[in-house]
């Protein structure tokens, strides 16, 4: 049987993208290794966001922004659920967007950041870490790109000036007889492009297989995890799979700690028309979304069913 893909992106994109299309096709997912963000922003970025919510709740509260479906700022514990999911997730998160300079045609899809200013260095490090997320995300649009026979940079134009968003996630220790297997987050499929997801080493992270089985997604130190969302798997007309994920509670001592993790959501622009492509449809996979919908439509629809909008 074959594995989710280990992919270094420092080599030559026409050699890896197949290995990493195929991995996409069957898995979702994908490991990608040299990814280029650099190791101390990394580990500056994990120090600041233990360090905001370690705040009491009442300061990270206060960036709770009403009525703004939690898409800048803090969301508490206990707000998202999962499509279809009855419970809340066990997890508290922040959220940092994208900043467009004042009168820009796009600026009214995208909301102000927030920044706490309890926690130094907080904006500059975020901004950094949210500008090469980005630049990760399209060397890996670009090698998709290879693997769907496209040109290498057809995906620049669609997700330039996105909304894509950066994600601080903490999920709380957990106590009590139920903690050991917990569902921190329930089974989801990601709404966006593609998900970069940083800093997840802390066990827990699971994706449904083709086969119906939660499998483990082990993560090498450092590494980045990329997965399809839900725009590119309808793009593709299912060729590139959304996969269902969730995160569980370790077993054993680590059920009593807390996890963090950092995804970056990457989207397609707000007015990017969702079409199918005309090469992933034939014979034996007919158009399944025969009407176009703009990125900004699907996003609102599925934030809907989240809780988030
Ligand atoms: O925390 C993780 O490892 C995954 C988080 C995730 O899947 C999400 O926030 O969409
Ligand atoms: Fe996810």
């Amino acid at each position: 049987m074959s594995e989710i893909a280990s992919v270094s992106i420092a080599r030559p994109l026409d050699e890896v993208a197949d290995e990493l299309g195929r991995s996409f096709r069957e898995y979702g997912f994908a490991v990608i290794r040299d990814h280029g963000i650099p190791a101390d922003l990394i580990a500056q970025a994990e120090a600041l966001s233990k360090r905001f919510f370690a705040l009491p709740e009442e300061t990270k509260k206060a960036y709770k922004i009403q009525g703004g479906g939690g898409a800048r700022g803090y969301t508490p514990f206990g707000v998202e659920r999962a499509k279809d999911a009855e419970v809340h997730d066990l997890k508290e998160f922040w959220h940092v967007g994208r900043e467009l300079p004042a009168g820009h045609p796009l600026a009214e899809y995208m909301a102000d950041n927030v920044w706490p200013t309890e926690v130094q260095g907080f904006r500059e490090t975020f901004t950094a870490l949210y500008a090469a997320f980005e630049k990760a995300g399209e060397r890996v649009l670009e090698a998709i790109a290879l693997h769907l026979g496209l040109e290498r940079d057809y995906f620049k134009a669609t997700v330039e000036d996105g909304n894509s968003v950066m994600r601080l996630l903490h999920y709380p220790p957990l106590d009590g007889p139920h903690a050991e297997g917990a569902i921190r987050a329930a089974a989801h499929g990601d709404i966006n492009t593609i998900t970069l997801l940083l800093g997840a080493e802390e066990a827990g992270l699971e994706l449904l297989n083709a086969q119906g089985q939660w499998q483990a997604i082990d993560v090498p130190e450092g590494a980045l995890v990329v997965n399809i969302g839900d725009m590119l798997d309808r793009l593709t007309n299912h060729r590139l799979r959304s996969t269902q994920h969730r995160v569980v509670n370790p077993r054993g001592e680590a059920a009593y700690r807390s996890r963090y993790s950092m995804p970056f959501f990457l989207h397609f622009r707000p007015d990017f028309m969702i079409e199918t492509l005309p090469g992933c449809i034939d014979p034996a996979h007919p158009e399944d979304h025969p009407a176009p919908i703009s990125s900004h439509e699907f996003l609102q629809q599925r934030l809907r069913e989240i809780n988030l909008a």
